[in-house]
């Protein structure tokens, strides 16, 4: 675009200026998200109650705090399903909050009501990962382009099909296109349609939801590309949510990382990815794909297990049933490894997950009502050992172990999980780690309380 068509868009901006002006207080953030949770009920209807199911929560935001300030990005990262959009969606009151505050330009956003809530409905703006389905397909992208400022009224007739045709070019389209429906589009340029759209009532901040996860990877690069130059020149403040931690490294200035509703680490974005802190964050970096066999079954190793429900979360640190790191008690002669087996062995039998019918081979063991038969114990525990451990155990872990699996070939469940949860009780399932308020914050034991930002573990010293 030429300098030319630049300033034709800025007058058109300027002729149509909103009236609003975000007058943030000096030195304070754009956006400042205090506490926010957000859950969805479950089991909740009149029949639900009738039936006497208890309401269960989806903690799918659970009390994560930031700051963006003017014309800075913040990424958003974590796998599918820990609650970046609808971090986003309540951040822009989309959905309504379950706690927590949120102040745009200094003013509480869940107070707002009349004027200063449609003030804020035209200064924050969102554009989504799937650009076909948010582009209404009967409608001309010249209509779609326009339905904000016809919404709220901005302009007269004349003025909004010059802002249209401007932000049009200005997002790398042709005017041409004006009277083309969606389908006509290809994915790359829908999204530009998108864009169009989010910039049409001048917005200071865009929620940027997987912008570019829809689109083919050569188009990835032209459409964050784009968003950059926009930033640039419209003073754009954004909260970019990806999984993709390329798009991250390569648009924000910050990235917060999150895990099943929480923020468990915040920083700079060249800082966070060359010395990344959570085990989370390192385990994420290192599960990035990688060429060789070698390195693709280290991948598998860093983020083994599943995602615990967001219904059910783990007590104390979240991730820690997950954690290669995990902290044993300070007492405790074992390397990291076996800890880390000891723990998961105790998680799926606090659980239930193992299937004593088929410990041994081909139903070498009768289990009856529940039970493996007295005579056969020593063979069943040392069976199950095998199955459940790579290598022996030292003889310490070894007899606490037998102890509690002999509980369990009598399908004693609690016991034996009692025994291991007295000799392993982790710090990390006692406690829940706060992030504190750091340019570089981690939620997490080895680098001590939230206040105290120096680590009090030293993650060396106990690694096998
Ligand atoms: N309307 C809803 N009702 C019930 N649960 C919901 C609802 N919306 C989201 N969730 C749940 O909340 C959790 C967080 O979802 P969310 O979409 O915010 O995650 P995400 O990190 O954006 O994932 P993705 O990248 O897959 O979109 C998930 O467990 C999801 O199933």
């Amino acid at each position: 675009m030429s300098s030319d068509d630049n300033r034709a868009t800025s007058s058109a901006s300027a002729e149509l200026a909103t009236g609003i002006e975000t007058d943030t207080p000096e030195g304070e953030p754009l956006v400042r998200v205090e506490n926010l949770k957000k859950y969805f009920w479950e089991n909740d209807s009149l029949l639900d109650r009738l039936l006497g199911d208890e309401p269960v929560a989806v903690q799918a935001v659970d009390g994560v705090s930031f700051e963006i300030r003017e014309g800075e990005t913040l990424g958003l990262v974590g796998e599918s399903g820990c609650g970046k959009s609808t971090t986003g969606e309540t951040l822009l009151r989309l959905q309504e909050p379950t706690d927590g505050r949120v102040e745009f330009a200094g003013t509480n956003v869940y107070e707002m009501e009349g004027s200063d809530l449609t003030a804020f409905r035209r200064e924050a703006q969102v554009v989504f990962q799937d650009p076909f389905s948010s582009l209404d397909p009967r409608m001309t992208i010249g209509d779609i382009v326009q339905q904000p400022l016809d919404i709220h009224d901005v302009g007269a007739d004349e003025e909004r099909r010059e802002r249209v045709r401007n932000l049009l070019e200005r997002v790398g389209l042709s005017v041409d296109q004006l009277d083309r429906y969606p389908h006509e589009f290809s994915g790359g340029q829908r999204q530009r349609i998108g864009i169009a759209r989010a910039l049409a009532l001048e917005p200071e901040f865009l929620v940027l939801d997987e912008p570019t996860s829809a689109l083919d990877v050569s188009v990835q690069a032209q459409v964050l590309n784009l968003l950059e130059d926009l930033q640039a020149e419209f003073d754009l403040t954004y909260l970019l949510i990806s999984h993709d931690l390329s798009v991250i490294r390569h648009i924000c200035d910050r990235v917060a990382v999150m895990y099943l509703g929480e923020i468990v680490e915040i920083g700079p974005v060249e800082e966070l990815f060359e010395d990344p802190k959570h085990p989370y964050t390192k385990a994420l970096l290192e599960s990035v794909p990688r060429a060789t066999t070698d390195e693709r079954e280290r991948d598998r190793e860093t983020l083994a297990g599943d995602v615990p429900s967001p219904r059910d979360p783990p007590s104390g640190c979240r991730f820690r049933t997950r954690c290669p790191m995990v902290i044993p008690p300070e007492e405790l002669d074992i390397d990291q490894e076996t800890y880390r087996e000891l723990m998961t062995v105790r998680e799926r039998i606090e659980s239930r997950d193992i299937s004593l019918e088929t410990v041994g081979d081909d139903d070498q063991f009768s289990v009856e009502d529940g039970s493996v038969p007295e005579a056969d114990i020593p063979a069943f525990v040392a069976a199950l050992k095998r199955r459940l451990f790579d290598e022996p155990l030292p003889p310490h872990h070894d007899e606490i172990v037998e102890t509690a699996l002999t509980e369990l070939a009598a399908s004693n469940w609690e016991d034996a999980a009692a025994i291991l949860r007295t000799e392993y009780e982790s710090v990390c399932e006692r406690d829940h780690p706060g992030l504190g308020n750091n340019t570089h914050s981690v939620a997490c034991h080895l680098y001590g309380t939230a206040a105290d930002s120096d680590s009090a573990v030293d993650p060396n010293s106990w690694r096998g």
